[in-house]
């Protein structure tokens, strides 16, 4: 099966989780006004447990991509919060109860972030570019909290 990115939006996100962009007018000016607060964008859920904030040095991948595996964090949500200015590759897929279904691929604009929402099928963190410098926000805590999904079939991601 082939799939092709699409641009990230709100609109189309949002079955899966938030994105936070300094897109439209601050929620509030601060610091004598020379800065702009996009205020509190994301929906945080961490059951049993804690917010932490890690750095991911991931390896940059390339398109099409093959993509052969799914994830969830059924205790958490998770956030990737990029340290470059370089897209990177979101991929999501719904929840069919105990497994993904359809895939969905989106290609950031420069300084967009993502979180899902906890419990969403999503491919793991997937840099387009060196460095591949992210920070994380996702819960810490005892239990399961990763569940995968070895795809079948792998599904392959092309450019839109
Ligand atoms: N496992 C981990 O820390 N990262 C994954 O959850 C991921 O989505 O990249
Ligand atoms: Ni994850």
């Amino acid at each position: 099966m082939v799939i092709r990115t699409q641009p990230l939006t709100a609109d189309a996100f949002a079955p899966y989780g938030d994105v936070l962009d300094c897109a439209g007018t601050p929620d509030k000016m601060i610091n004598e006004g020379l800065c702009g607060r996009f205020h509190d964008r994301a929906a945080l859920d961490f059951e049993d447990g804690r917010a932490g904030v890690s750095l991911f040095q991931a390896q940059p991948r390339d398109l099409p991509y093959e993509l052969t595996l799914l994830e969830r964090h059924p205790q958490g949500s998770q956030a990737f919060i990029p340290m470059s200015f370089d897209p990177f590759l979101v991929i999501v897929a719904q929840d069919l109860g105990n497994k993904p279904g359809e895939v969905a691929a989106f290609l950031t604009a420069q300084g967009q972030a993502i979180n899902f929402h906890k419990g969403t099928w999503h491919g793991v963190l997937t840099p387009l570019h060196a460095p591949g410098l992210f920070a994380v926000v996702d819960r810490i805590g005892d239990g399961a909290n990763l569940e995968e999904f070895r795809l079948e079939h792998p599904v392959m991601i092309e450019r839109g």
